[in-house]
């Protein structure tokens, strides 16, 4: 298994669940609470707004009953009209200016602090969890959460003062009539909260549709050397096609059912204000109600039905929300098991760079009855090279994972220095240790700033030092804008060797005193073989270095060859020693080193 190995790309996102307690959305409070001037102004501009939408209806009054009669203050009226219509633009403008903005803080804290909790994770955390499914809560659930925040929030407080205040109104307008509404009302909501609700059952569908052709797209541009490589283009584009007329198909139902209900939503409104609007009618004929004020009616039954609507709608959006919130709220949670303890150790300064494996056994989480090392004890002196040699998961790259604590060992102990590594924290731990994986991971940035990565502080000179004695240089200097050339996603655009040498590099400019190194397996031409070569020897030269080693020229140059074999050290010795036993060690060599 090679050592830096990311095997976890999956694309496919994870549907949100349907339903979760919307209690879960109270984990949001206090992210909202950072921002209470936000919140404040908030609510304020909501009061001015609902005041501003509720008297609008008054003054609609007015001008039916006063505004066209001549010999009535006509100005006076309709400039009042105009004063809560401004009254009410400005209130809106404001409520949305501070609740959108409320919203973008409130996703920028989760979000941040959801990256910032997930980075710090153990191992065991992601081999358990796909890369996409974290990318996903990190940018689909928070986004939930935005609208949430920015529009849900809003929409359901203005609402529920818009039905309050409605309600209030109508009574106040027109007793007899508002008994007829407040029956009305829901019984002319309800079929449209009940539509709703298969609504959204089948839109979610349709988005895992859509979804589920999104994560092919992506698995299958992901590794696209291999499609073409496989001559699958055609059975590519067919998967896709498969998967979108799917989609188009849940989609077609979707519309079906949107079209059904928003014919039926416009009947029920209309039939019910004309309803209103006939028994109004019979009033003001009798004399026994103005114009105005039925006009009035009809406004605030039509305000208060659109918000309970609304009501409706926003219930099942902040359920979405809640399902969303529950996952982040979950990744939150999950500990980190490899914590530095409460009061760290410290390692000696400066560090001699002793290793000590004392019976150490070692399963991971996911495999409980395999154990990836068993009783493994190897004691490596300061400055000593220890090449660890054996067949593919024999255990090798375990070895490193426990030194590094990305695991902590079930039974054992390993030290550096004498010290146990379980009493330090973490990070200085791994500050006094250099990796040069299999695979170098190359970020989407500069070559200055990839080998950088060994050491943030390090100035230019010292980068460009790393890069000589890695044997980069030359090639760095070629590249068309040199040191600022920008290496494209996973290094795109460097060989394997190059690779290999800008992490030697960056390995080289993080000087710890102690190294690990897992040896590419991938044969590079004899140019590059020898660039590598040199560069490791100016890497591994004063430090303390186990390395998984592939190359004679390494084996060869190490103090001591270690064999493994299923977790356990079967053979140490000499290059010669080891040959001259046969065995593990001699059958390896014949296949692996010696042609
Ligand atoms: N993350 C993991 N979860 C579960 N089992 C694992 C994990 N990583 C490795 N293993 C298992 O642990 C054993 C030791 O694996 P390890 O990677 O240490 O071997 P290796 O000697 O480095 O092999 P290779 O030379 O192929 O890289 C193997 O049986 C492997 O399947």
């Amino acid at each position: 298994m090679a050592f830096s190995h990311d095997r976890r790309t999956g694309a496919r996102d994870t549907a949100p669940d349907a339903r979760a307690p919307i209690g879960s959305l109270r984990t949001l409070w206090p992210f909202v609470l950072r921002h209470k001037g936000l919140f404040g102004a908030w609510l304020a501009a909501l009061a001015a707004s609902s005041a501003a939408t509720l008297a609008l209806p008054v003054a609609v009054r007015h001008v039916i009953d006063r505004g066209f009669s001549s010999g009535s203050n006509i100005d006076a009226t309709f400039a009042m009209v105009l004063l809560v219509a401004l009254a009410l633009a400005f209130a809106t403008a404001a409520r949305f200016f501070f609740v959108s903005l409320l919203g973008e803080r409130v996703v920028a804290d989760l979000r941040n602090r959801l990256y910032g909790h997930l980075v710090g994770l153990d191992q065991a955390f992601f081999e358990r969890s796909r890369s996409g499914e974290l990318v996903s809560r990190l940018s689909a659930d928070t986004e939930l959460l935005r609208s949430v925040i920015g529009t849900t929030m809003s929409v359901a407080l203005r609402s529920v003062v818009t039905v309050l205040g409605s309600v209030v109104m109508l009574v106040v307008t027109s007793p007899k009539l508002a008994v007829w509404a407040l029956v009305g009302i829901p019984l002319f909501v309800l079929p449209l909260v009940v539509g709703g609700r298969r609504l959204q059952k089948i839109s979610r569908q349709s988005q895992d549709r859509v979804a589920d052709a999104n994560a092919l797209a992506a698995e299958a541009l992901g590794a696209i050397r291999t499609v073409q490589a496989h001559a699958r283009e055609g059975y590519e584009r067919g998967r896709f096609a498969d998967a979108v007329a799917l989609s188009v198909a849940t989609a077609r139902r979707r519309i079906g059912v949107q079209s059904l209900v928003t014919a039926v939503a416009i009947s029920l409104i209309f039939g019910a204000i004309i309803l209103v609007l006939w028994s109004g009618a019979h009033d003001v004929i009798r004399g026994d109600m103005s114009a105005g004020t039925l006009g009035q009616f009809v406004l605030y039954a039509l305000l208060g039905a659109g918000s309970v609507g609304a009501l409706a709608e926003v219930w099942n959006e902040l359920q979405r929300a809640a399902g969303g919130m529950g996952r982040i709220g979950e990744l939150l949670d999950e500990h980190n098991g490899i914590a530095a303890p409460e009061h760290p150790a410290t390692l000696p300064r400066p560090l001699r760079g002793e290793l000590r494996f004392d019976a150490v056994s070692f399963h991971y989480p996911s495999r409980p009855d395999a154990p990836a090392l068993h009783e493994f004890s190897l004691r490596v002196a300061p400055g000593e090279t220890v090449a660890l040699v054996g067949p593919s998961g024999a255990g090798k790259s375990t070895v490193f994972s426990v030194l590094l604590r990305f695991h902590d060992p079930q039974a054992g102990q390993v030290s550096v220095d004498g010290v146990d590594v379980r009493r330090l924290d973490p990070v200085e731990l791994r500050e006094a240790i250099a990796l040069v994986p299999q695979q170098p991971a190359i970020f989407a940035a500069s070559a200055r700033d990839n080998i950088r990565y060994g050491r943030l502080d390090a100035g230019d000179d010292a980068i460009e030092a790393a890069a000589r004695s890695a044997e980069a240089h030359d090639f760095i200097a070629a590249l068309p804008a040199g040191y600022d050339e920008q290496l494209g996603e996973r290094g795109a655009r460097l060989s394997g060797g190059q690779q290999q040498r800008i992490a030697i590099a960056r390995a080289l400019l993080k000087d710890a005193p102690l190294l690990l190194l897992d040896e590419a397996t991938s044969a590079l031409d004899a140019q590059s073989e020898r660039a590598v070569q040199t560069a490791l020897e100016h890497l591994m030269e004063g430090r303390t270095t186990l390395v998984i080693a592939h190359r004679l020229a390494t084996i060869l140059k190490a103090d001591r060859i270690v064999v493994m074999d299923q977790g356990r050290i079967v053979a140490q010795g000499t290059h010669d020693e080891l040959l001259a036993q046969g065995g593990l060690y001699a059958e390896l060599a014949r296949l692996q080193f010696i042609d």
